[in-house]
């Protein structure tokens, strides 16, 4: 299913029983349009607004699930505050209050090292999440083998408590012992998640985990962007424009 059956697959099922679902939204790539550099990011006026009345329209049932950290998140939909998962999965805001991750001190040596090794690389941005650190190379590509190989070196330098996340022009260490896909279970453990069925949207391979719980829990899974990527969503919206028209028409 694409575009307009997409579209209005998710118009109709969150219209006709509010009551009955609950959306889970990644940032980068789907709310949001990618940028040349992750500060880049422009956040339409109008988006905070409209996923706030959503989440009132679906009782509160509107989470976002991202890879970056959860202050990162809050700060790019201020005034408002919504049940959010961040560094992948890691940290995680819900009912039961927010969990948070600390580095530890090898994980800082490390992404010094990183952040030292990069100024070799010109171009490549090295992104400090705290507990993940992330090489981006969208500005620089021909650094891409070479980056890849430096963070396995990084990952298993960092032994088996980080892991090596691939993304969009970025390879990143996060926390191993969490997923996007969990997250969206914690979620499901208390109100106002609990006993509604998932519409997951991303558009990345970290994505995947999340699509797979909407898909096992009978629910909806779109990714974003040219098909091409192998996917187990059932749906497909080709870019983050289309993905923020329906979020603009299920507010209104
Ligand atoms: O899970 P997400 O909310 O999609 O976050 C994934 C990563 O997004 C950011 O990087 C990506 O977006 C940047 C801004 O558009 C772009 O410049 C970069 O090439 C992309 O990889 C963010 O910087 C990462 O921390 C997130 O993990
Ligand atoms: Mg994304």
């Amino acid at each position: 299913m694409q575009d307009d059956d997409a579209t209005q697959e998710m118009l109709s099922l969150v219209l006709e029983e509010p009551d009955h679902w609950a959306m889970f939204l990644d940032i980068d790539g789907t709310l949001l349009n990618l940028a040349p550099t992750p500060d880049a990011i422009e956040v339409p006026e109008a988006l905070p607004g409209q996923l706030h009345r959503l989440s009132n329209k679906l009782g509160g049932a509107l989470a976002l699930v991202t890879g970056r950290s959860l202050s990162y998140a809050d700060e790019l939909f201020k005034p408002f505050e919504f049940p959010t998962a961040g560094l992948h999965g890691a940290e995680i805001r819900n009912a039961a209050g927010m969990q948070t991750v600390e580095a530890t001190a090898e994980f800082q040596a490390l992404k010094h090292a990183l952040t030292a090794e990069a100024e070799h690389y010109p171009g490549v941005l090295i992104e400090d999440k705290g507990a993940a650190v992330a090489a981006h190379y969208r500005l620089a590509p021909e650094y891409e083998k070479v980056l890849e190989d430096r963070m396995h070196h990084y990952a298993e330098l960092a032994g088996p408590n980080w892991a090596l996340q691939l993304g969009k022009m970025v390879f990143e260490l996060r926390p191993a012992r969490s997923s996007k896909g969990d997250a969206l279970e914690r979620f499901f453990q208390s109100d106002p998640f609990k006993n509604r069925c998932p519409i997951t949207i991303g558009d990345d391979l970290t994505d995947e985990s999340m699509f797979a719980i909407a898909n096992a829990r009978g629910g909806v899974s779109v990714r974003v962007g040219a098909i091409g990527a192998p996917s187990c969503a059932t749906s497909r919206l080709s870019s983050s424009a289309l993905v923020r028209n329906v979020i603009a028409a299920l507010a209104a």
